[in-house]
């Protein structure tokens, strides 16, 4: 037994080490709005108006990292791991405002579920050193912070600090500050979690820092020629994990090589790979049943389970993400093989160890290959009998249905069972919506 497992590692690592195969459904990612542009300190000079109004235009807002939940991506190998979102043009004389930095919208597949996350040690020193430096010297941290929000006049950053104007417009803009911290502080608790389960809608995960203000903002009754403006504000920065968790209806679950994904070709428009070794899938895949009335299905087809997956054996359990959260579960079981019985058992045994409650779903059994008659014929009433006992035990109700996925016999039955089903939890599940309203 052991030597198997060493042989079908030995082979995933060979398949793996193939640099084509780009699948993703697990990834961390950080994403940072884009900072602010600054605010301008300008005077309007025009002919016969040696001394203008102030004129600095306000700077733009930095990009937003926006992501839209896309029915036409399936992995997310394309997403960058980190985004920055572009930086707002500053503002400019004459009353000209810099123009918004540019957004990055990123498309998502349809069922990743993202979750913020806390920043990772090395980023969150930053915070601390912060901290640190509010217990080492006040002096010092005023004039960090006076550098990173005005912007003066040429050669007024030295006289402005001594002008009571200045001093009056920092205290408004020191309040400001304050209330953005205590944003900040509730953003920190209240973590974001998002479903991207409805196609083309646009999430704004990280927002650009709004754009500095000019220094016409500053004008006053009594301030007429302010020589000073604010600096842009930085993007909000955050941690994600996400996670496609596939929304399907049916999902195949089976052993390596038990047909799953002839099953798949047999009943759907899809086109999977087949082969007669263990771990010909390699991800998952989804086809869509087409009924002579147009009614669809989307079903699942994911790499083979074995026993002791939870223990990363095999290509591990972390494939049953995106069969979780589908309606129905379908076991494919070979018929041809030595115990079927057995083989369900250790599938029902290695999704329970994944998830608990995960083979409470509403589920069919597919045995397959039951052209292999000899076998077939042998191993059905087994099969048939064992069910039933375990249906009365759990008081679940369990279908078999023997196919022949390769010669597609008895597919259509399937087919439709699998439609009645999906349509019953369909209908529970609006029945609870409307329960809960
Ligand atoms: N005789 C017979 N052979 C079948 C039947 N269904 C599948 N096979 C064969 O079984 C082998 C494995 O089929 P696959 O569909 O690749 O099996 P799978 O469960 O997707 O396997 P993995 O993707 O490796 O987990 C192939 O050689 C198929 O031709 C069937 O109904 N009858
Ligand atoms: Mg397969």
């Amino acid at each position: 037994m052991k030597s198997s497992i060493r042989v079908v590692d030995r082979s995933l690592q060979y398949k793996f080490r193939d640099k084509t195969r780009q699948f993703v459904d697990y990834m961390y990612i950080s994403v940072k709005g884009g900072n602010g542009g600054d605010g301008c300190v300008a005077f309007l000079r025009e002919k016969f108006k040696s001394r203008g109004p102030p004129s600095g235009g306000n700077g733009g807002r930095g990009g937003h990292i926006i992501f839209i939940a896309s029915a036409n991506h399936s992995s997310l190998h394309s997403v960058k791991r980190q985004l920055v979102g572009g930086r707002g043009e500053n503002g400019k004389g004459y009353m000209k405002n810099g123009s918004a930095g540019k957004d990055i919208i990123v498309s998502i597949p349809l069922g990743t579920v993202v979750k913020e996350i806390e920043p990772p040690p090395s980023k969150r020193k930053t915070i601390i050193n912060e901290n640190e430096i509010n217990e080492i010297n006040e002096e010092t941290l005023i004039e960090k912070r006076r550098k990173a929000t005005w912007v003066h006049y040429p050669r007024y950053d030295e006289k402005n600090p001594r002008s009571t104007f200045f001093l009056e417009a920092e205290r408004m803009v020191e309040e400001e500050y304050q209330l953005r911290q205590l944003q900040k502080k509730k953003d920190t608790e209240n973590k974001l979690t998002l479903d991207l389960s409805v196609p083309n809608i646009q999430y704004i995960v990280a927002h650009g820092g709004s754009g500095g203000k000019g220094n016409p903002y500053f004008q006053t009754n009594t301030n007429r020629s302010p020589k000073f403006a604010t600096r842009g504000l930085e993007g909000q920065h955050r941690f994600f994990e996400l996670e496609i968790k596939t929304i399907a209806d049916a999902g195949l679950v089976g052993l390596p090589n038990a047909g799953k994904s002839t099953f798949l070709t047999a009943i759907s428009n899809a086109h999977p790979k087949i082969a007669p070794y263990p771990f010909t899938t390699l991800n998952p895949f989804i086809g869509t049943v087409d009924y002579a009335d147009r009614y669809q299905l989307k079903v699942a087809d994911i790499p083979g389970i074995i026993h002791g997956a939870h223990k990363n054996i095999g290509l591990g359990h972390s494939f049953l993400r995106h069969i979780e959260r589908s309606r129905v579960l379908v076991y494919v079981i070979d018929l041809s093989g030595i115990d079927p019985w057995e083989d369900w058992k250790v599938l029902r045994n290695e999704l329970e160890l994944y998830k608990k409650g995960l083979t409470e779903k509403p589920s069919l059994v597919v045995v397959n290959k039951a052209d292999i008659t000899e076998r077939a014929k042998q191993n059905l009433p087994i099969m048939l009998s064992k069910t039933k006992e375990f249906a009365i035990e759990n008081g679940q109700v369990v279908e078999i249905v023997p196919v022949s996925a390769k010669y597609r016999k008895n597919i259509v039955k399937v087919t439709s069972l699998l439609r009645q089903m999906v349509e019953k939890v369909n209908k529970v599940n609006e029945k609870d919506i409307g329960n809960i309203e």
